[in-house]
């Protein structure tokens, strides 16, 4: 029994690619983020040469890594290092404005840097600016190895695939899943529990549009599901908590769920039931 789980065990070793650089993966990630944003360092960068020093090196590590990748890569390591670092600057502001609006949009947060050192909706879209650009260039493993490891930490699910406007505002975020081919303009604000998610899940749909489209200045509340790749939420529109939501609303739409009911009398009404 166990000679023979040994030997199927190693044909299906034999027959399956290991995954490189796993862990160095995450650790790059971490390094680009010390890197863009000294709120994560624990070493203080004191003049110009180390941070061109710290270019090199993360540069390097990344061809690297992609470098051991390459069976799986739609051009050489090189051109997509040079492509991503060709794109970090505008990564940078972006995040920026991102750690703005989580700051401006949420009255709990005390300070911008607080919202950068902290707050779980700034690493996701951290991780995911990066792993957008990545899944851009049709890498069809690293984009999801970095958006499942923030997925890991925060509990906030973006595929990578998902296009994201510029000042974008998590507040608390757990429980976030927002699909693929997902669109959100920009000043989007969107709370916990939110699905961003497809009407049908067929395989057969892999090329088709199949999650919302959020447009500019669009709330959306704790809890709410929102389905369809026709689906778009117009600008400036607010989705309430817990709204299950499969066609498109206007711009200027608030939209809510009020299933509740409110029983008065509590003790009236339980002494009638027993
Ligand atoms: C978020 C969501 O609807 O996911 C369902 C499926 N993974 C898809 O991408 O269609």
């Amino acid at each position: 029994m166990k000679k023979q789980f040994i030997k199927s065990l190693f044909e299906y070793h034999r027959n399956t690619p290991p995954m490189p650089y796993r862990s160095s993966i995450c650790e790059l990630i971490e390094r680009m983020r010390e890197f863009l944003f000294p709120q994560f360092s624990e070493h203080c960068i004191v003049n110009e040469t180390q941070i061109a020093a710290q270019y090199e090196l993360i540069y390097s590590q990344a061809i690297d890594i992609l470098s051991g990748m390459e069976m799986d890569l739609p051009k050489p390591a090189k051109e997509i290092a040079d492509e991503l670092f060709d794109a970090l600057p505008g990564i940078h502001e972006m995040l920026k404005k991102d750690a703005e609006a989580i700051f401006s949009g949420d009255p709990a947060s005390t300070s911008v840097d607080q919202v950068i050192r902290t707050y779980p909706g700034f690493r996701a879209i951290f991780s995911h600016r990066i792993a957008h650009e990545l899944y851009r260039m049709k890498l069809p493993l690293l984009p999801r190895i970095i958006s499942e490891n923030a997925h890991s930490h925060t509990g906030i699910d973006i595929h990578p695939g998902a296009e994201i406007g510029e000042h974008f505002c998590i507040d608390h975020g757990t429980g976030i899943v927002i699909g693929e081919t997902t669109k959100i303009g920009k000043n989007v604000k969107i709370y916990q529990g939110v699905t961003l998610g497809a009407l049908s899940v067929d395989k057969s749909m892999a090329e088709t549009k199949r999650h919302p489209t959020l447009e500019d200045h669009v709330v959306v509340y704790a809890g709410a599901t929102i389905l369809g790749g026709d689906t778009v939420i117009g600008e400036d529109s607010v989705i309430g908590g817990n709204v299950w939501l499969t066609n498109s609303v206007e711009k200027h739409s608030i939209v809510y769920h009020r299933p509740q009911i409110v029983m008065k009398n509590k003790k009236e009404l339980m002494s009638k039931s027993s």
